[in-house]
């Protein structure tokens, strides 16, 4: 089936590349001609495992395509709106002017199809009643579409695997019966390996598809800010989060995951999420259901206070010219996204006050070059902690979590570490001479 992908950033360009190795003839549409150019060459513009081969054999047999010409929109029976919804600029709510101007190119350039109404498939995150407005706009201009809202739950890291096969998939189709079976019977022709695979497929209204997305993204922010309260708790007490986590984890309503306490979360869903969820909550009239993601986002951008705190504390109370190597600025491992990410925050802070911050990540340094020019970057976590007062991990990845503590003092100045994400272990650190402080443990406790 030809099909067009909208905006080929973390989710279109993942998309794109996978709805072309399930076998359509896919063209990805963005505006940013660098990322455009990269991306027709066979090469990923971002950091994302496994992308890679999926981009290259799609361009190297022709079935995968990207432009910035909006006339390859003609033809295609799909179109996937996958632009972004940032936060807007002094307020909570979505920016939602790439949307409209995705739907208008749609308008402007998308051509009738032979085999039925064209399908427009809504897979940014978007305040609920979108969906709605949008098939509104194309029936005003006389286009004949079915639009259908299929809410995406990637993770950055493992785009593609969650892509090719996720959870569950979502379809917001329209009150319409007659039109939603179009919509319902296409879209499955789409992900046909999804479907055949006995991947749940649940069929819902607009509001519902659209409130699913933010309500999942609440509940992981909520456990998340959950077990960082907890961490404050242990801090005040003398308890241990990851064996409070590890412990009420076995009870399987509460499960395991998303229970690593930290310096919280960040990146371009998770923070932007909430608070357009709340903005929307606000016009609908009822802000009062959630405000308790308030203080999920106050309890979120805390840690990022306390890990500075943390900082200037062990360095004998001020920061002012100390060396401080930081290690990860991405908002999570596997990824270069620096989107709101806690790491890159605490080390602007650091810097801000006074800290000579020394700072090395495997693939969010260039990225942060361009939007901080004035942080000290380094290519590799021996560089940074040559001769540095106080380590701080930042960010997860694998490399940092495993670094020989031993053969690490050997090249700090002073052997102080603070473990921002509870992975390494206190023991093993303690017992190598490390003043060890994690988020809410204990270095030196028995049990
Ligand atoms: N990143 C994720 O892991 C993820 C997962 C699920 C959902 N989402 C949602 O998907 C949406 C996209 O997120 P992202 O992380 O890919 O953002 P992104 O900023 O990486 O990508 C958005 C892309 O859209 C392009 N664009 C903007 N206006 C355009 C237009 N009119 N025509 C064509 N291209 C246009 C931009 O140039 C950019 O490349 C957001 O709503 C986000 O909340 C993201
Ligand atoms: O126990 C945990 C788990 C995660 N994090 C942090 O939370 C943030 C988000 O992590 P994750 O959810 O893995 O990253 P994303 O790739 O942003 O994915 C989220 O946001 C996407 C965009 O909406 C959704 O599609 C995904 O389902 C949802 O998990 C990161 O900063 C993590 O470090 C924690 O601090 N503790």
């Amino acid at each position: 089936m030809k099909i067009s992908v909208i905006g080929c950033g973390y989710l279109g360009a993942v998309h794109a590349a996978c709805m072309a190795d399930f076998g359509h003839d896919v063209v990805g549409l963005d505006v940013d001609p660098v990322k455009v150019d990269k991306l027709a060459a066979g090469i990923p513009s971002f950091h994302e495992p496994g992308l890679e081969p999926l981009l290259r054999q799609g361009v190297d047999s022709g079935s995968l395509r990207f432009t910035t010409d909006k006339t390859a929109l003609a033809g295609a029976r799909v179109h996937f709106i996958a632009v972004g919804t940032p936060q807007r600029g002094g307020s909570y709510a979505a920016d939602m002017s790439y949307v409209w101007s995705a739907v208008d190119d749609i308008i402007a350039n998308a051509t009738p199809h032979p085999d039925g109404p064209i399908v427009v498939v809504g897979k940014s995150t978007v305040p609920v009643g979108t969906a709605g407005a949008i098939a509104e706009r194309l029936a005003e201009a006389g286009v004949d579409a079915v639009v259908v809202w299929n809410p995406e739950f990637l993770r950055e890291g493992y785009a593609v695997q969650d892509t090719q096969r996720p959870d569950r998939v979502v379809y917001g189709l329209p009150d319409d019966r007659e039109q939603g079976e179009v919509g319902r019977t296409v879209v499955d022709e789409v992900y046909a390996p999804i479907i055949e695979a006995g991947i749940p497929r649940l069929l819902v209204n607009y509001p519902t598809a659209e409130l699913v997305k933010v309500a999942a993204n609440s509940f992981l922010a909520t456990k998340i800010s959950f077990i960082n309260s907890m961490a404050e708790l242990c801090d005040a007490s003398g308890a241990d989060v990851s064996r409070l986590a590890e412990a009420i984890g076995h009870d399987d309503r509460i499960g395991s995951k998303f229970l690593q306490a930290g310096i919280g979360f960040g990146g371009g869903c998770l923070p932007k999420d909430i608070r357009a969820f709340m903005a929307r909550a606000g016009e609908l009239g009822v802000d009062q259901s959630l405000t308790f993601l308030r203080e999920v986002d106050s309890i979120n951008m805390r840690r990022r206070d306390h890990a500075v705190e943390l900082a200037a504390q062990m360095a004998g109370g001020r920061l002012v010219g100390v060396k401080v190597a930081v290690l990860g600025l991405t908002f999570k491992p596997d990824s270069d996204d620096v989107r709101d990410s806690p790491a890159l925050d605490i080390a602007g802070r650091l810097w801000g006050r006074g800290a000579n911050v020394v700072a090395t990540d495997p693939a969010g340094a260039d990225a942060v070059r361009g939007l901080r020019p004035d942080l000290h970057i380094v290519d590799s976590a021996e560089e940074a902690l040559a001769g540095a007062d106080l380590v701080m991990l930042l960010t997860a990845w694998k490399d940092y979590v495993k670094l020989d503590p031993t053969a690490a003092r050997s090249l700090v100045a002073t052997p102080r570490i603070i473990d921002g994400r509870n992975v390494l272990d206190p023991r093993a650190w303690a017992d190598a001479g490390w003043d060890y402080r994690g988020m809410g443990r204990r270095s030196g406790a028995v049990w």
